[in-house]
């Protein structure tokens, strides 16, 4: 956490932590209970495992750090001004600090890292293949990965000479640029042309600058522990960087994103981009400490004068961690705008506890008086030539030690940054307790409503009824009869609404050009940007006998439609629905399911009495069968 001093306005602390909860209990799926006591409304569920068929990303060698709990050793040799005091420690001890703070720690205690010395760390190796890079990637001079995309030597040898020369053990370090594919457009439009998948079709930047933004995400994660690195871990089936992602990707406005990665989970990132279908996106190789990582990302603008045009250098260039997910348009847009005019910028906020410092003895040196800091959060925008001059004037101490691109604007720069006030959601998943925290606030962001579309033959008109009311009692829903194809305005309107689970009721085996239509609908309406929408396609079946045959074709049509629609964010499940039993207790069944999936509890269990549930999206296989 970095602070900054602010006029005295008595503010009150913020409380913005969001306690850590229970981890969930197991479902039970009895009829006799009552749904509400099936689904706890806010369950806790272990999230911290890497997503499916996603290369396991790796956390690599331990990398030079600071000290994250101030009880470090010795400092390392200062080549940087020190502060003449000792710095400042939060009040309660390293887990007092709010989700995402960091805190300030004693300059006299900032040990490097057990495990690699830097020099050990710094020695790349030259010439060789990057662990993990993709096939095809190379490392060119310097550890640099290459992708497809770059003619080789090009990113390196030239740009090296572009810059201070006297800097070249630093740069020797810079990742490598991977563009990744992008993907078509959005809605009924056609996909982009070349030109508009390099750089997308974007609305105008705030201040007409042109915008775009470094995520570092090359981190190890090892205040959360776990062998996956925090940005990998999964959030509600999507890895955390994804999620940041996705957030400038919404923004029309910002050009390019560079994702900084450790060279090791290269591969990894680009699986995540290509699965999700990020668009806009550019990969780069990380360095050993965060402010090295966003300087890496920062080159790729400042060496495209020299070598390949897949990014252009912005006039304003947004720098946001990748484990931060919740960051808003509006924020974003407020501290470009602040950038524009001060030359820097970034988002603050209160502080939850009091900052104090302790002396060489362990004891209270002195506090300071909390209304008059704030504690530094993300995103932060720049001037790019503000930004890029001060991480090549920056020292080597700065960039192993440093923690806060403002202090470079200002200590290199001369720039004072702006300061602007940001929302609670701006914290940085940092501990184990966060990623708990990131979930419960992605499900309270999902819609708790369900538009049933029933489609289907007078004969089962009951049927279709009956499911809508099985799930009233549980979950908002709007029920609407309508054939998808006819484009009705009703469901524009829920579409148009906070409603993005939706359930086709169907008696036309999975009816996949009618699900194809609300796709694209929902698709047009931009909603699968911003949240992940589910798609539950109901079959209803009268068998002939008492078993189920889904057909192989009809499966793997189906497996190939919720992989597409995957892409899009949008998961699609299926439930074949075998009502010849009893109809009420199959609808209840079914309307179980439902729940489930619209919950987030879909788990590996199936109704073994006339339901078939598939989970199409995810593991893709059949999780249910009856017999
Ligand atoms: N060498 C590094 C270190 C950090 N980061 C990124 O900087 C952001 C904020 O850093 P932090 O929370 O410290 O992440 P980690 O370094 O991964 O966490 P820890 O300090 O607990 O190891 C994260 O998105 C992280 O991936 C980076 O790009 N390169
Ligand atoms: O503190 C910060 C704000 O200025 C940085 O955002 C950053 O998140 C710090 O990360 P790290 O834990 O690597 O220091």
């Amino acid at each position: 956490m970095t602070l900054f001093q602010s006029p005295p306005p008595r503010m009150k602390g913020n409380n913005h932590h969001i306690s850590a909860g229970v981890p969930s209990q197991p479902l039970e799926l009895s009829e006799g209970r009552a749904f509400r006591l099936l689904f706890p409304r806010r369950p806790w569920r272990c999230v911290s495992r890497p997503t499916e068929r996603i290369p396991a990303p790796l956390r690599g060698s331990p990398r030079a750090r600071r000290d994250r709990t101030g009880r470090g050793a010795a400092p390392p040799p200062l080549s940087a001004a020190r502060p003449e005091r000792p710095a400042c420690r939060a009040f309660k001890g390293p887990m007092a600090a709010m989700p995402g703070q960091r805190l300030c720690l004693p300059a006299t205690a900032v040990p490097r890292c057990p495990g690699r010395s830097l020099a050990a760390v710094r020695a790349f190796p030259r010439g060789c293949r990057a662990r993990g890079a993709p096939a095809g990637a190379r490392v060119a001079r310097g550890g640099r990965a290459v992708g497809p995309g770059v003619r080789r030597g090009q990113a390196s040898g030239r740009a090296l000479d572009s810059l201070d020369r006297g800097r070249r053990g630093r740069i020797k370090q810079a990742g490598g640029r991977l563009r990744c594919s992008c993907r078509g457009g959005r809605g009924a439009e056609p996909p982009p042309g070349p030109a508009e998948m390099e750089h997308g079709s974007r609305g105008a930047a705030p201040g007409g600058v042109s915008v775009s933004a470094v995520l570092p995400a090359g981190g190890s994660g090892e205040r959360l522990g776990g062998a996956t690195p925090k940005q990998f871990c999964a959030v509600q089936g999507r890895p955390l960087v994804s999620y940041a992602v996705l957030a400038m990707e919404r923004i029309s406005w910002i050009s390019d994103i560079i994702v900084v990665v450790s060279s090791e989970n290269i591969e990894t990132m680009k699986t995540i981009i290509e699965k999700y279908g990020h668009k806009r996106v550019t990969v780069v190789e990380g360095g050993i400490t965060r402010h090295r990582s966003i300087f890496n990302g920062l080159k790729v603008f400042a060496e495209n004068e020299f070598s390949s045009h897949l990014v252009q250098k912005p006039d304003v260039v947004i720098i946001h961690d990748a484990v931060r997910p919740f960051v808003e348009e509006d924020i974003v847009s407020k501290v470009v705008m602040a950038a524009k005019e001060h030359g820097a910028a970034g988002a603050i906020r209160p502080l939850v506890s009091t900052v104090i410092a302790s002396a060489a003895d362990g004891c209270l040196d002195h506090s300071l008086e909390r209304t008059r800091y704030r504690a530094s959060e993300m995103p932060q925008a720049f001037l790019f030539d503000i930004i890029y001059g001060a991480y090549q004037q920056c020292t080597d101490y700065d960039l192993d030690y440093g923690t806060e691109c403002l202090h470079l604007a200002l200590k290199y720069c001369k720039t004072n940054a702006r300061l602007v006030e940001g929302t609670a959601d701006l914290w940085k998943v940092t501990y184990k307790r966060d990623l708990y925290a990131a979930e419960s606030i992605i499900k309270d962001n999902l819609s708790q409503e369900v538009c049933v579309i029933t489609n289907v033959k007078e004969t089962l008109a009951q049927v279709g009824f009956l499911l809508p009311e099985s799930l009233k009692s549980q979950i908002k829903v709007e029920a609407i009869s309508i054939s998808l194809s006819k484009n009705d305005s009703c469901l524009q309107n829920i579409i148009s609404g906070p409603c993005y689970n939706f359930v086709c009721v169907n008696d036309e085996r999975w009816a996949i050009q009618e699900a194809q239509e609300l796709v694209n609908m929902l698709e047009k309406s931009n909603i699968p940007l911003l949240y992940p929408v589910v798609l539950i396609l109901v079959y209803l079946d009268i068998p002939e006998n008492n078993s189920f045959s889904i057909g192989m074709e009809g499966l793997t049509m189906i497996k190939k439609f919720a992989r597409e629609a995957k892409k899009k964010n949008i998961l699609v499940y299926g439930l074949l629905i075998q009502y010849k039993i009893a109809v009420q207790t199959t609808q209840t069944r079914a309307a179980l399911w439902i729940l489930r999936i619209v919950l987030g509890y879909e788990e590996d269990n199936a109704d073994s009495e006339g339901t078939v549930c598939l989970k199409l999206s995810g593991k893709q296989t059949v999780i249910g069968n009856a017999s």
